[in-house]
């Protein structure tokens, strides 16, 4: 598929199965990702949904331009993706800068957005020196590498990397590709995102979801979504780091399925 362009010229990668009839998911890539980090969830939610998965600015084969981002462009970005493959209106499933995204979604795009399922995420990230730092790692030399082994070491467990080198070096694979500039400003957008007033705003039914081994978005972290998203519910994952949906993909497809699919 042709790239699809927003709306300042930036054109964006996008994998959306044919009009099949079935209700349809927008999957929503993490930083130093891109769409094939859902390639575990592809075969059980397609029995059930039609499927868009998008690389998002800065990331995969979208396009990476060298200038500031923010949550709200990335979430205006995800609206016009849908738009753009005529679906008025989806359920949506982010991790991390992804459900941060999803969340954005959900409180200022209510109308389009039928549930939310916001994994390894916060609706703040503090402290932002963090974040800064990331963004001058990736703009230097050889930055990206070390940013990718430090990443691996937050998103799985010590058991599943020792177990599974075949899907460690294909993450790795998939962050090494991430432009520079678009991990950077993706950074960026991260340390000046605050969400927290925005969740009061959510009408969408909720499902929160974070491995309890999670380093960066851990259960502590998480509450806050489900102390103020109305009904929202918060699951935990057991022996999971940051990428849950792909460490304990079993678990996480049923869950996911279990809310997105009752009534
Ligand atoms: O990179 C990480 O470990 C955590 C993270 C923060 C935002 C995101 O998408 O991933």
């Amino acid at each position: 598929m042709p790239l699809i362009s927003m709306d300042d010229g930036i054109g964006l990668h996008v994998e959306a199965d044919p009009e099949n009839g079935k209700p349809s998911v927008l999957f929503l890539n993490a930083l130093g990702a891109d769409h094939t980090m859902w390639d575990e969830q592809m075969p059980a939610f397609r029995e059930h949904f039609r499927v868009i998965r998008m690389d998002d600015r800065g990331h995969g084969q979208s396009e990476a331009p060298d200038m500031p981002y923010t949550i709200d462009r990335l979430g205006r970005d995800a609206r016009a993706v849908l738009e753009a493959v005529d679906v008025e209106s989806a359920h949506v499933v982010g991790l991390s800068k992804g459900g941060m995204t999803a969340a954005w979604l959900g409180a200022n795009s209510p109308e389009h957005i039928e549930k939310l399922v916001i994994v390894s995420a916060a609706p703040h990230l503090a402290p932002r020196d963090v974040w800064e730092g990331r963004a001058k790692t990736a703009r230097t030399e050889g930055g990206l590498h070390t940013l990718a082994e430090a990443a691996i070491g937050r998103w799985f467990t010590e058991s599943f990397r020792a177990k599974n080198p075949e899907a460690i070096a294909k993450v790795r694979a998939m962050i090494m590709q991430t432009a520079p500039a678009g991990y950077a400003a993706c950074c960026e957008a991260l340390a000046e995102m605050d969400l927290r007033d925005d969740l009061a705003l959510i009408p969408s039914p909720t499902l929160v979801l974070v491995g309890d081994s999670d380093p960066t978005s851990h259960p502590g972290k998480t509450r806050e979504w489900v102390a103020t998203i109305e009904g929202a519910q918060l699951q935990i994952i057991k022996q999971a780091a940051h990428l849950c949906n792909i460490e304990q993909a079993a678990n996480f497809n049923k869950i996911a399925l279990d809310f997105l699919l009752a009534n």
